[in-house]
């Protein structure tokens, strides 16, 4: 019998152990592909070293019809493409199709050693996960494999969103959530049509000024998303595991697409899905912190010294408090600066002038 100490324990005979710490890799952005549309496949190994991750999609948008190209497509694609540093991740189709078990025997057989990540979607409870769970400690012992797969659930059904929290803990192969605008909002029975992105009718109204109702009225839109995002950081935070904001469908509107992946960013995911190549760079941008708040985070944390006290840089109060903050931003901007020299000397010469200062 399995009790709560068991954990950490494999849930198959001869599986590998499960992971006690989720690697922090950089993941900016999760490029989807479809591995069975020729014209993509033949890209895939020129977008490897632009991204942190590529995703092998199995689900949505992929037509039913084409759901075993697909499926072949990745296996082909991961046996034959050396992708570098970058991961390979894949999202298998929802728990309730008919593709689901195919594609987990599948993949895990034939490229459970080549894959990182498998994204599965429309999850509901920590039931799914343990589901999951199980099925591929089963295939990983007898594919013989070393290394334990990791699990990353779409955030997309009213009882996922209700049950985050216990989602996020439900296994140690739990690497992190991305937010599915487009099946929450169906979910939810939202009035919106797009996948991802605000909408300009929820809004607030400044009040009326005199008698007058439609006139000088400013009108803010607000963030359809803010609370589902903030209560899913939480709930990665709270179990140590990433969180990332999903796609943004609207790939000509490459301003609100920045803007969206911001609000993600400053409210602590680590990434967001690029589903074109011209969201890549977006992408890479936002989530990667800006020179002037590295040199800032720098300067304060050598300002702080052992991090306890209080001081005052450019009028602003410091204290353990913020210099927390600051190795957050830090730390990531090593991570980054460790894989990508461009970065590195951004971070750094903009560290030197802020030194200066
Ligand atoms: C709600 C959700 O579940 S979101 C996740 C599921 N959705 C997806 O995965 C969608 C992935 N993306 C796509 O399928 C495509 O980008 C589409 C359908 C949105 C647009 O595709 P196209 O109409 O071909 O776009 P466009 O003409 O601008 O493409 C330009 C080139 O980039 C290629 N391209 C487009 N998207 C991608 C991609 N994701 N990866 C690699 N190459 C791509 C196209 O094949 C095309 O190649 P070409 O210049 O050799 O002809
Ligand atoms: C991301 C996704 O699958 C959705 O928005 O539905
Ligand atoms: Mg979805």
């Amino acid at each position: 019998m399995r009790s709560p100490k068991d954990f950490f324990a494999p849930l198959a005979v001869g599986a590998p152990d499960p992971p006690r710490q989720i690697p922090v890799l950089p993941s900016r952005m999760i490029h989807f592909f479809d591995p069975g549309n020729e014209k993509m496949a033949t890209k895939v190994p020129g977008i490897a070293p632009q991204v942190d991750v590529l995703l092998g999609n199995l689900e949505d948008a992929i037509r039913a019809d084409r759901k075993e190209a697909a499926r072949n497509g990745l296996v082909r694609i991961a046996k034959s493409v050396d992708f570098g540093r970058t991961q390979l991740w894949t999202r298998v189709n929802s728990l309730d199709s008919p593709w689901v078990l195919d594609d987990l025997i599948t993949l895990v057989t034939e490229i459970g050693d080549r894959l990182d990540v498998i994204m599965v979607p429309k999850v509901e409870g920590a039931q799914d996960i343990h589901y999951v769970d199980r099925l591929l400690a089963q295939l990983e012992a007898r594919a013989g494999l070393t290394r334990p797969l990791l699990v990353h659930a779409i955030l997309e059904t009213a009882s996922g969103v209700a049950n985050v929290e216990e989602i996020a803990g439900a296994s140690p192969r739990m690497q992190g959530i991305s937010l599915g605008p487009a099946d929450l909002a169906a979910s939810r029975r939202m009035k919106t049509t797009r996948v991802g992105g605000g909408h300009p009718g929820y809004l607030v109204r400044t009040d009326p000024v005199g008698e007058e109702l439609d006139e000088g009225r400013t009108t803010y839109q607000q963030d359809l998303w803010h609370y589902t995002v903030a209560r899913m950081v939480d709930a990665c935070a709270m179990h140590g595991i990433l969180p990332y904001y999903g796609p943004f469908g609207d790939i000509r509107d490459t301003v609100a697409c920045e803007d969206q992946f911001r609000n993600a960013f400053l409210l602590g995911c680590v990434g967001a899905w690029s589903l074109h190549p011209a969201q890549i760079e977006i992408a890479k941008k936002v989530f990667s912190p800006a020179p002037r708040d590295v040199a800032w985070a720098r300067k304060v944390i050598g300002a702080m010294g052992d991090g306890t006290g209080a001081v005052m840089i450019e009028g602003k109060m410091q204290d353990d408090a913020s210099v927390k903050q600051c190795r957050v931003v830090a730390e990531l901007a090593d991570a980054l600066a460790a894989r990508d020299p461009e970065l590195a000397e951004a971070y750094d010469a903009a560290t030197e002038e802020a030194l200066a200062e």
